[in-house]
């Protein structure tokens, strides 16, 4: 019996991830992440860091955030308190679906969440209050590799659900996509 149901997305790789829950009368066991499991979903590297955020108001969007090779990065992202508007944008070089996104609602209670391939930029809007998030990621944080596109940037035409209550300094800062960008090679 799979512990795991994936759902394939309209961009190559991006997978959705419904988690088993083994319930009985005293609550329930899921598994956040399973190797063998999650090898056919894609994951094929072990985990080297992993991350817990809190974002505190709904409204706020953190993103849309990526590392350049070679710190690229799979990221598996779990919501484990609240709901969130997760959202993927491919930036991989040549893709078919280059500068397209595709978005999921995670929240604790459908236990969804997204794997998210190399090559992508990621952000995600907070649905409700007191949100936490679990990141598995592949690879180091790298600052100096670390870019971003804003969340807002018209030409993305990113479909938040609610209106944008806050963006941290650095994400109001973000670049928009002008017409020189081609993505990353990953
Ligand atoms: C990502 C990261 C950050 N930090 C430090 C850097 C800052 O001093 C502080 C907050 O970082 P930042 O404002 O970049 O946090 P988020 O805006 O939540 O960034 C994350 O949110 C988007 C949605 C993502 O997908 C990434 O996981 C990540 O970029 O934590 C670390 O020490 N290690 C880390 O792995």
């Amino acid at each position: 019996m799979s512990r795991f149901l994936v759902t394939e997305t309209p961009l190559a790789g991006l997978r959705l991830i419904q988690r088993q829950q083994f319930s009985d009368s005293r609550g329930f066991l899921s598994r956040l992440f399973c190797a063998d499991a999650l090898l056919a979903a894609g994951w094929d590297k072990p985990i080297v860091q992993i991350n817990h955020t809190c974002t505190l108001r709904q409204g706020t969007v953190r993103g849309m955030h990526y590392q350049l090779p070679p710190h690229a990065e799979m990221k598996l992202v779990t919501c484990l308190r609240g709901e969130i508007w997760d959202v993927a944008l491919d930036l991989r070089a040549g893709s078919p679906t280059f500068l397209q996104w595709h978005a999921e609602r995670l929240s604790a209670d459908n236990h969804c969440s997204l794997l998210i391939p190399e090559g992508f930029a990621h952000g995600f809007q907070a649905l409700s209050d007191d949100v936490e998030l679990l990141y598995c990621h592949s690879a180091a944080y790298a600052p100096d590799a670390e870019r971003g596109l804003h969340a807002l940037d018209e030409r993305l035409a990113i479909d938040w659900p609610l209106p944008v209550c806050e963006l941290s300094e650095k994400d109001a800062a973000q670049s928009r996509v002008d017409g020189k960008f081609d993505g990353v090679r990953v």
